[in-house]
């Protein structure tokens, strides 16, 4: 398909890493299930210790297991999916998502597709995508996030007062429930609900929405991957950052928030048949 790039293939394919959704006992027999079709065709699935204890199974610590594998499996939803994305950033391993969850919007396969994609992996017939990831950047805490960086008033009752810079040039301040800086992949998610454009996933580019803004003129700006952004609250109302909804930071007044595109990206393992206009008819229910 155009503009689809894929990243180099795996090497060999002996050994896989699984995550499973945390707090899911359930999911022991579905685990036992992929186990056994991968293990039918000579691949070795190694549990992730959490997963592992939560089933009453053997598995070794997440750093081990990344040095150990050639991809990793997150069963669950999103949410998995996005977790261990960012986990496994720093080892420069393909993620693909079991879906288990509820939309699984990012996870790619249902359990019914396993088998025939597992005899296409092996016969090299598959797709690695590149997904844009950001980094951001308080004081000395750094963070990298696959959907989105959100910045939200902490104080239900207050507006938030956020200035914001693009290359050390001020160019607004928002004023409302806060803003969302979004990459590509994470468009379809909260981006998506506060109005903000669907942007395919290989863009080079990345989104500012603001939450809620108190002015009629403010609206979602995309902006060139190589621009750096920085945000400041301005007002003593209370602010956080939440980074892909799993990790939390304040932002104190005058403290500055520095977001860019990282230049490693992160690597999405696909079936070769997926579409991006197909999962928005299906998922987002696009042309029904
Ligand atoms: N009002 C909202 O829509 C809202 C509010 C808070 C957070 N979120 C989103 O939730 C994300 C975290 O997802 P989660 O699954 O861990 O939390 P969650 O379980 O609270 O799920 C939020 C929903 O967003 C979906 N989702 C997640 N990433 C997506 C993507 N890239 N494209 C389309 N849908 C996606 C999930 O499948 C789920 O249905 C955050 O990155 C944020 O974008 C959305
Ligand atoms: N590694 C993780 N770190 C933090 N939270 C996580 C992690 N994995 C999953 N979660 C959280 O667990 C919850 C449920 O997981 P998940 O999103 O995978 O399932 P779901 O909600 O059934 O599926 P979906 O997101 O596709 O609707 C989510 O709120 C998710 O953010």
């Amino acid at each position: 398909m155009r503009l689809e790039r894929s990243c180099k293939h795996l090497d060999k394919i002996e050994n896989i890493g699984v995550i499973l959704r945390p707090q899911s006992p359930e999911l022991k027999n579905v685990y036992f299930k992929i186990e056994a079709m991968f293990l039918e065709k000579n691949i070795n699935l190694i549990l992730e210790e959490n997963s592992a204890n939560m089933i009453e199974k053997q598995g070794i610590d997440f750093d081990t297991l990344c040095k150990k594998v050639d991809f990793l499996i997150s069963i669950g939803g999103d949410g998995t999916l996005l977790g261990l994305a960012r986990k496994a950033f720093k080892y420069d391993l393909p993620v693909l998502g079991i879906n288990l969850g509820t939309l699984g919007f990012l996870t790619d396969l249902s359990m019914e597709q396993l088998p025939k994609f597992i005899d296409d992996l092996l016969k090299d017939d598959y797709k690695i995508n590149p997904r844009m990831i950001i980094e951001g950047q308080i004081k000395d805490k750094k963070f990298i996030a696959f959907n989105d960086i959100v910045i939200s008033r902490k104080n239900l009752s207050t507006m938030l007062e956020v200035r914001a810079k693009i290359d050390k040039k001020a160019f607004n301040t928002y004023f409302g429930d806060g803003l969302i800086v979004s990459t590509p992949s994470g468009s379809t998610a909260y981006n998506l609900s506060v109005g903000g454009p669907i942007v395919y996933p290989l863009t080079n580019a990345f989104i500012i929405t603001p939450i809620a803004p108190h002015s009629l003129t403010q609206r979602p700006i995309v902006v060139p991957a190589d621009f750096e952004i920085e945000f400041k609250v301005t007002k003593d109302t209370g602010a956080v950052v939440i980074i892909d909804g799993q990790e939390l930071y304040d932002l104190n007044k005058d403290e500055i928030i520095k977001i860019k595109i990282a230049t490693k990206k992160s690597k999405m393992l696909h079936r070769s048949s997926r579409d991006f206009f197909e999962v928005l008819s299906e998922k987002l229910r696009w042309g029904n």
